[in-house]
């Protein structure tokens, strides 16, 4: 190893000098020519969601440049994809034919390339000789010059520089899955702003002066303190809605505001999405990862559905709450934030205290100052005003010439009971404006008052109980896309083509919600 300290010194400055590995390629395969026969320098990275080998880059030493093949995928069987990542993971490094390679690593598809060869398996950092499955990252093979054949003496070398071309290629993954996550994010956050109608997050409560009166004079009230609040409604009454106001009121306003849907976070990772994680504290755990709490540092913190919220985590919210620290999972040190906790539930949480289900010493710790936030059906005041912003937002949302509700519809509006409160009524304001199609809203049509009794039965059987949440359904929904594409999420069969979303946008909405690709995947693919 003391032989290549110099050459591999180059390799990693130049690896270093671009985090995409490639741009940084041809300058490291220039330093390598100096050092071996070398024709070509071609990196592989292995794809696991996709079971697929991807040329990264394929540098021609003569010329420096990236030829075109870069970016090809090759598809592997799961045996093929296996057999290559176990050797990765073992680093290992064959020399000879074409023929020969292809032969130990079947998949690898090297027939363009004639003469003698050498391949050797990239890993993650820090992952010792034999180290555990899964690691393995990608594949780097060199061809040497028309005139030259490699030897033994070349194979050290290549072993040598499995660390810098690994580490590289780590970094290279990160950056890309950043970049990725990052584009979903910003995707997620137009979409969403589209969807409400807005041109940003600035939230209005309609019904502030009126069915909400009471509600506002208590935000008013504890919002400038640091006080936990506890917000109480039935689903949909607008308690994000209220947290919001909340946070906007307070000296807060200019820091983050997170919600945390306590019920749809994965069990087995609740302990990471809340404190975070350090590396390599669990299998998977390849970066250190701030929790919900440390990112709300000098903010909110919207605990919603807390109900829901695991016994264990029951605990660990009680220490934060008492005395501000927490550890991260894998971690030692002691973390202290500075976050307000907004907590809701439609939920009984007295009954849950009394049950046991509940901890009591966190139920007071919560329950400091609770809002009560009263059902639709009980502010029928409101609904003119709702109606009216329902139908503005819609009309402006759809492309459709604004209409109000008649003094007719706002009858049926307050004789309808209402079980999924304010976002029932915006639904049914929308669906009222897209069927008038820029004509009166169909407030009957959209309530259902017009449709034959049997319809209307057969409406109410298929409608999602009011207490399944979006999240729920939006988990079915991907799944059952899954489901039918295999397990695939990109490509023409993938289950992002068939639910018309960007894959990032997908992959990062099923690691919020927990799926994992694997289950949908058949054992013998
Ligand atoms: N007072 C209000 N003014 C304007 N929009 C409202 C109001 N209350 C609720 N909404 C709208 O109704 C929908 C549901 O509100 P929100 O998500 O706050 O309800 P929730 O009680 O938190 O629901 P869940 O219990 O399902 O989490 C949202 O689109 C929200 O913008």
């Amino acid at each position: 190893m003391q032989r290549f300290l110099p050459l591999l010194l180059e390799v990693w400055q130049q690896a270093c000098r671009d985090i995409h590995i490639d741009r940084s390629a041809p300058a490291i395969a220039a330093v390598l020519a100096r050092r071996l026969p070398l024709q070509r320098l071609l990196l592989y990275q292995l794809d696991p969601e996709r079971d697929c080998l991807r040329c990264l880059a394929r540098v021609q030493v003569s010329a420096s440049v990236v030829l075109e093949s870069a970016g090809i995928e090759s598809e592997l069987t799961r045996e093929a994809f296996r057999r290559i990542a176990r050797w990765c993971d073992r680093r290992g490094v064959i020399r000879g034919s074409t023929d020969a390679l292809e032969r130990d690593l079947p998949g690898l598809r090297l027939s363009d390339l004639a003469g003698s060869l050498m391949a050797g398996g990239l890993v993650s950092e820090g992952v010792s000789e034999g180290g555990s499955e899964g690691a393995g990252l990608g594949v780097v093979v060199l061809q040497a010059a028309d005139t030259a054949d490699f030897d033994e003496t070349h194979e050290p070398l290549l072993a040598a520089l499995l660390d810098p071309l690994g580490v590289a290629m780590q970094n290279d993954r990160t950056v890309r899955e950043l970049s990725a996550l990052r584009a979903s994010a910003e995707a997620d956050r137009t979409a969403l702003l589209t969807r409400l109608g807005r041109e940003d997050i600035t939230d209005s409560v309609v019904g502030a002066d009126a069915g909400l009166r009471q509600v506002m004079c208590g935000i008013e009230l504890v919002a400038p303190k640091d006080t936990p609040v506890l917000i109480l409604g039935e689903t949909g009454a607008g308690k994000e809605v209220v947290a919001r106001a909340i946070h906007r009121g307070s000296r807060r306003a200019a820091g983050p505001f997170l919600r945390v849907n306590c019920g749809a976070i994965p069990p087995e990772l609740a302990d990471s999405e809340l404190f975070g994680h350090e590396r390599g504290s669990f299998t998977g755990a390849s970066m250190q990862r701030q929790g919900w709490f440390e990112r709300a540092d000098g903010g909110t913190l919207f605990l919603d559905e807390i109900g829901e919220l695991l016994p264990a985590l029951q605990v660990r919210l009680l220490r934060v709450l008492q005395d501000g620290t927490f550890e991260r999972v894998g971690g030692q040190r002691q973390l202290r934030v500075d976050v307000r906790v907004v907590a809701a539930t439609h939920r009984d949480l007295a009954a849950m205290v009394a049950a046991g289900r509940f901890r009591a010493d966190l139920w007071y710790r919560i329950n400091v100052f609770p809002l009560v936030l009263p059902a639709l059906r009980e502010r029928l005041e409101d609904i003119p005003a709702m109606a009216a912003h329902f139908a503005l937002r819609a009309a402006k949302r759809l492309g459709l010439s604004p209409q109000l509700p008649t003094a007719e519809d706002l009858q049926l509006l307050r004789a309808y009971p209402w079980p999924g409160n304010v976002r029932e009524l915006s639904a049914v304001i929308e669906r009222a404006a897209i069927l008038g199609n820029g004509g009166p809203l169909q407030i009957r049509t959209a309530l259902g008052v017009d449709m034959p009794t049997v319809a209307r039965e057969q409406v109410r059987a298929e409608t999602p109980e009011p207490d399944q949440s979006l999240d729920d359904a939006v988990r079915r929904h991907i799944e059952a896309a899954l489901t039918d594409c295999l397990g695939r999420i990109e490509g023409p069969f993938g289950a992002a083509r068939r639910l018309e979303v960007n894959p990032h946008t997908l992959r990062a909405r099923m690691r919020r919600l927990g799926i994992d690709w694997r289950r949908f995947r058949p054992a013998q693919l």
